[in-house]
């Protein structure tokens, strides 16, 4: 297998008797959108200080694309673009002659970096704003333009720390799209903090849910529904044109894989082990009844989140009550 780009082990941070970051542990690798994901304080920003080497561990480690980040901070921040949630550009220079600038600190070469910069320019969207000062951009084009900042470099690793804060929704949804695309074709490995549960849904292929610096779970949307639901993470609700009986449920319940089920009138909400939506159709269409809608259901993070919390706080297993959530959302 490859070697992961991103290696936290025991990663530990204390400021006096406050532990922000708690032995964490987290493997992210290549191509893959990583969402650390947690409340105000929750630790994520001390996390990511601490992957560039901008502060150091109190135990454990940190490497990235095989640099220990902790004692060969300069070879990290040749692999690693950042983008802080407080962007800076100067306000009297154009786009591209902020580019240019970042570039030549960078030591890329003239040539090439001209060259790079219209390129980045064009790929965030803002080559008929090259020309303009950027004190007259919009926070959605300062966070195009610090993302173009970010990969002039061309990192192998970029961390975005709440990249979408002010941004109207139309701004974030290009701007995550973007991303998705980015890592996507040229295999970008990608973290991004944030504590906007549906944007690190839409984006995502990971999620790690960070609280008092500690991770109380950490996979993918599906994973953590499992983790949390157990055997029940799949739903369907079915639509039918006649009122249903508590005769059909329990036939229902005898099909394998069917976990629970829910009658109301012409709506039956089924909780199942697996992925069985057809079978439960013909089971329908077998007893002469018509279907007239058939809607999937997945968790989504808000019931996750949240459940993880309740669960957490509570030191129980989650209760009944929250297996309704599954019906809460409908594809
Ligand atoms: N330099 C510091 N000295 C002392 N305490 C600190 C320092 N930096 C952070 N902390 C504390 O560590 C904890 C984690 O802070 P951190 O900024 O990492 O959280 P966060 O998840 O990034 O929060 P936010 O979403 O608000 O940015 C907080 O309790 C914070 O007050």
């Amino acid at each position: 297998m490859e070697k992961p780009v991103i290696q936290l082990k025991g990663l530990t941070k204390c400021y006096g008797s406050l532990k922000a970051v708690d032995r964490l542990d987290l493997t992210i690798h290549r191509g893959e959108i990583f969402g650390l994901l947690g409340p105000n304080g929750a630790g994520k920003t001390t996390t990511i200080l601490m992957m560039l080497g901008l502060t150091e561990p109190t135990s454990g480690s940190v490497t990235l694309c095989g640099h220990n980040a902790t004692t060969h901070p300069l070879a990290v921040k040749k692999v690693v673009g950042y983008m802080p949630d407080n962007l800076g550009f100067y306000a009297n220079m154009t786009a591209l002659d902020n580019l240019l600038y970042i570039g030549r600190l960078n030591a890329i070469p003239e040539k090439e970096l001209h060259v790079r910069a219209r390129q980045l320019l064009e790929v965030v969207g803002l080559t008929a704003d090259a020309a303009q000062k950027t004190s007259t951009f919009s926070r959605g084009m300062k966070q195009r333009l610090g993302l173009a900042e970010v990969l002039l470099k061309q990192p192998e690793v970029i961390i975005l720390d709440e990249p979408t804060l002010g941004i109207d929704p139309a701004g974030v949804r290009a701007f995550l799209t973007l991303i998705r695309q980015l890592s996507r074709e040229q295999g970008l490995t990608v973290l991004l903090s944030s504590h906007h549960l549906h944007q690190v849904q839409q984006v995502c292929d990971r999620v790690g849910i960070f609280v008092g610096g500690k991770m109380l779970a950490e996979g993918s949307m599906d994973t953590l529904a499992r983790g949390l639901f157990g055997s029940a993470a799949n739903g369907v609700r079915v639509t039918v044109t006649e009122p249903l009986f508590d005769e059909h449920a329990k036939e229902l319940r005898r099909l394998p894989g069917v976990e629970e089920v829910t009658l109301d009138d012409r709506i039956v909400e089924v909780a199942c082990s697996e992925e069985i939506t057809p079978e439960i159709v013909r089971f329908f269409v077998g007893n002469g009844l018509d279907v007239r809608a058939v809607q999937p259901v997945r968790y989504g993070l808000d019931d996750i989140y949240q459940t993880y919390f309740e669960t957490k706080q509570s030191h129980e297993k989650p209760a009944p009550a929250t297996r309704k959530a599954l019906f809460r959302k409908y594809e």
